[in-house]
């Protein structure tokens, strides 16, 4: 599935009409239709429906919505916040045929008041994709009655007055549920809109899909998942699967490293391998399986018998460790770079030009941050653009940690994970992930796709531990890393 910003539906929109022929009316006709089919089971014929329309398209769907419903025989009274005049185009078409069809509508404010008021079901047809903040009056009047109302409200593509660009945003309507046109909209990914979304329904209005599918922003979902992760070889050795080296822990950060280890480990690597400072090896309780390794051995030879590192989970901070993390930086392998190795990274980020093989960089907000010089709420406000121009620009993966975590590839391709919970939001989740992440990059199709399916997969895992062993309070990363057995197993007894 894909996620579109406003511009790329507004072009597929535009191709639809003047490559495909495809006129604006039916797509609308189609779109307000399937918005019904959509939320008709949850409405009963007693309910007193109000939709509240716009000037532009949004409100000429919400006519055929209001229309249609009125049709099944359901009340409707459609509230017109423009006067007939304002409104052209296909919304027009539909105004009038809506008028045919007798549907009730008021004009005047006062008298909208009453109706919201006792609507027991607002459908919002204020604004859509075409809304560029601030609202202007009298429309903020009516967003507030809206959300200030008792009833349910059923927004149409998006809440009225969301944009993406948030700084401009005034008033919101705040959804119960809203109805999307053929494919979400990164506002419903953003943590400052996000919310206003409530319930995310997506509905098909006939949009070609060769033209969506050459939208770069992709969601990842378990259809993906089954397609690029690399099955287990009836004839395959520890070689076949990777060995993953994982340099960083340290006297005082001892744990991150062994976190690290458990999730490549429990995510199917050939060998694992661990390198720390020497002083910091008594403190380590690594699992059996894993090897280990003090950074006096760090050679350019030794690092070459790798298929995947990442460095930087406890590394430590000290003029060392940045002179190691410099050495560290010149191998070939794909290189993935966490945490301390972030840090170092953002004293001379002019560095990643010296790469030769793919690099990943795992931030969260704060550590983009560090990484941009944007400060963390820049980052929030715009996280999809400013990730996809430093990954081209840096010519690396970036994996931006967060509630719909983004990975971000060189190409300009970005992916949007949907998967976890509050659960990862501990100390110690970051430090798991990298080491999923290190063996699907060695073993699935591509390093997109590997990073994406640990993202995924590490999200699902908690998913699953929280659904059925534990709750997002006291469940803890080791736990998350437990459960990936139960993640793993759902691709393997239902492969694609
Ligand atoms: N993408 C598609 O192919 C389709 C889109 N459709 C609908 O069309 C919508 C987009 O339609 P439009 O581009 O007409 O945009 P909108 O319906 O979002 O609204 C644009 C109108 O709002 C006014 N406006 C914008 N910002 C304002 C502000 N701050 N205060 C007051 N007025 C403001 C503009 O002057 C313009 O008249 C989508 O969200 C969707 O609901 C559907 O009709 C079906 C087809
Ligand atoms: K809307």
């Amino acid at each position: 599935m894909k996620c579109l910003t406003s511009e790329e539906m507004r072009q597929v929109d535009m191709l639809a009409f003047n490559a495909y022929h495809m006129p604006g009316e039916v797509l609308m006709e189609n779109a307000g239709r399937a918005i019904v089919e959509a939320m008709v089971q949850d409405l009963i014929k007693s309910d007193r429906i109000v939709v509240v329309v716009g000037p532009g398209n949004n409100g000429g769907d919400g006519f055929v919505v209001a229309r249609e419903l009125k049709n099944r025989g359901y009340m409707v009274t459609v509230i017109q916040t423009v006067t007939n005049d304002k409104i052209s185009g296909e919304a027009n078409v539909h105004l009038n045929v809506m008028q045919r069809f007798n549907v009730d509508i008021i004009y005047d404010f006062p008298d909208a008041v009453q109706y919201i008021h006792e609507a027991t079901v607002i459908i919002d047809a204020l604004f859509g994709t075409g809304y560029t903040g601030p609202m202007r009056e009298p429309m903020h009047g009516y967003v507030a009655l809206m959300n200030d109302a008792r009833a349910p409200i059923y927004s149409i593509d998006v809440p009225s007055g969301v944009s993406e660009t948030i700084g401009s945003m005034s008033a919101v309507v705040k959804a119960t549920k809203t109805v999307t046109i053929e494919a979400p909209k990164v506002t419903a990914y953003i943590e400052q809109t996000a919310p206003y979304y409530g319930e995310l329904t997506i509905v098909s209005i006939g949009l070609p899909t060769r033209e969506l599918d050459k939208i770069s922003r992709t969601i990842w979902q378990v259809c993906h998942v089954k397609q690029t992760l690399k099955k287990r070889e009836r004839f395959g050795h520890k070689g076949t699967y990777g060995h993953v080296l994982l340099i960083g822990g340290s006297v005082d950060m001892p744990g991150a490293i062994q976190l690290s280890a458990r999730g490549a480990l429990k995510s199917g690597a050939g060998l694992v391998s661990v390198m720390t400072e020497q002083a910091a090896r008594p403190f380590l309780q690594l699992p059996h399986e894993v090897m280990y390794r003090s950074h006096d051995e760090l050679t350019p030879q030794l690092l070459s018998n790798y298929q995947a590192i990442a460095v930087g989970m406890g590394f430590g901070l000290t003029d060392e460790k940045l002179a190691l993390f410099y050495q560290i930086l010149k191998t070939e392998v794909p290189l993935l770079i966490d945490a301390d190795g972030l840090t170092l990274l953002a004293r001379d980020i002019s560095r990643l030009k010296e790469r030769q093989g793919p690099t990943i960089l795992t931030p969260h907000p704060k550590e983009f941050a560090r990484l941009t010089g944007f400060s963390v709420d820049v980052i929030k406000n715009d996280p999809f653009t400013l990730t996809k121009a430093f990954a081209q620009e840096h010519g690396v993966y970036l994996v931006l940690k967060g509630t719909h975590t983004i990975i971000s590839s060189p190409r300009g391709e970005q992916v949007i994970n949907t998967t976890g919970n509050s659960a990862l939001s501990k100390g110690g989740s970051g430090d798991i992930l990298s080491g999923i992440a290190c063996v699907r990059i060695m073993q699935d199709e591509t390093v997109l796709a590997g990073l994406c399916n640990a993202v995924y997969l590490h999200g699902y895992a908690s998913d699953i531990a929280v659904r059925e062993d534990f709750t997002a309070f006291d469940i803890t990363p080791t736990d998350v890393v437990d459960s990936l057995s139960k993640a793993y197993r759902t691709f393997i007894e239902n492969p694609a």
